[in-house]
């Protein structure tokens, strides 16, 4: 389980501090494909990175903290902000945004396998033992093992998606988190990377953070899913109670203006833009775009309340007829 303990974050800058992630408070459980959308700068990557400890400057933690616990092999474990990093592969992997350039592209995969594999693991005494897991693993991952011995420029781009993702989960670790895992893929492919998450998840019973802004990758593949907007979290629930009741303002324009078979009315996009994070309004920050913001909202900052049973929104319209 990730605890994700009333975290803020800031960018340190010449013109000051630029403060990405705003008092961000909620749970993401073991067991579960739990999914960050919202539009591009409100901060998903930034939660991200913080989930897996990069916070390097000009990343700074204001206030809060992040817990990564859970069971492996029968021993319990519970690091946090600043300690989850000793436990990178082995509990936590992450796969970035644009990953198929994280990897050297004249460095044979299976040296990039062998210098990924923490020292500690002592399950296999030799390269030779460890190189056969690695094959096998990938062979059980539909892939053929003669990729070891490829250079990752051979590769297209799909593939390599699917290296670096089987690189993420060979140790088996209780959380794998991912940025934009389909972006920059054509469809055909974005779907095979979406199945192979899938598949792995249920094979290996953890828990996947899928960070994307298209809707429709949350709809297909994630469990749960959290609603960003301008470094906050302003919605969160289970996938298909978002996509069928959304509450928040911003969510609801978000899932209207989705394409749905059979539906032929016309789709608006969300009026205006979202605020600069060097100068955010006072108050909600979505009110500038919100039709039905009060006074209230101008002034005061929403708090994320439950509004249902493990449904949360962060608005002051809830139970005013708004939302
Ligand atoms: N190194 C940095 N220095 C200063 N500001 C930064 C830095 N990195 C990110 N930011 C700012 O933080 C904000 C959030 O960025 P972030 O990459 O987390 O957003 P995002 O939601 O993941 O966007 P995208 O979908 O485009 O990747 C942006 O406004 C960005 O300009």
């Amino acid at each position: 389980m990730i605890k994700i303990d009333h975290l803020s974050t800031s960018y340190s800058t010449i013109s000051g501090p630029v403060h990405v992630i705003n008092d961000v408070d909620f749970e993401i459980y073991d067991n579960e494909i739990f999914g960050i959308a919202g539009e591009s700068g409100c901060g998903k990557t930034t939660l991200l990175k913080a989930l897996y400890d990069i916070i390097e400057f000009p990343m700074v933690v204001d206030s809060g903290k992040l817990i990564l616990s859970g069971e492996k092999y029968g021993k319990t474990f519970s690091y946090e902000t600043g300690q989850i990093r000793k436990t990178w592969w082995n509990n936590i992997s992450y796969v970035p945004q644009a990953a198929q350039s994280v990897l050297n592209p004249i460095v044979p995969l299976k040296n990039q396998f062998l210098d990924s594999i923490p020292k500690e693991d002592k399950r296999y005494k030799t390269k030779e033992q460890t190189l056969k897991r690695v094959a096998d693993y990938l062979e059980e991952l539909s892939l053929s093992p003669d990729l070891l011995n490829a250079y990752p420029f051979q590769l297209s781009g799909g593939m390599r998606q699917r290296v670096i993702i089987a690189l993420a989960t060979f140790m088996s670790p209780n959380v794998v988190l991912a940025d934009e895992p389909t972006t920059a893929l054509d469809v055909v492919v974005q779907r095979g990377i979406l199945m192979m998450l899938m598949r792995l998840q249920k094979q290996l019973k953890n828990t996947m953070v899928i960070v994307s802004h298209d809707m429709g990758v949350h709809y297909q593949v994630t469990d749960r899913m959290g609603i960003m907007y301008s470094g906050s979290l302003v919605e969160l629930g289970k996938t298909e109670d978002i996509f069928e009741k959304p509450i928040h303002p911003y969510t609801k324009m978000l899932v209207g203006a989705l394409p749905r078979v059979g539906d032929k009315s016309p789709k608006t996009g969300i009026p205006g833009r979202p605020p600069a994070l060097t100068n955010p309004p006072a108050g909600c920050r979505f009110a500038p775009r919100c039709q039905r913001a009060t006074e209230e909202c101008r002034k005061s900052v929403p708090k994320l309340q439950e509004v249902e049973p493990g449904r949360f929104a962060a608005c002051h319209l809830i139970n005013k007829n708004g939302c």
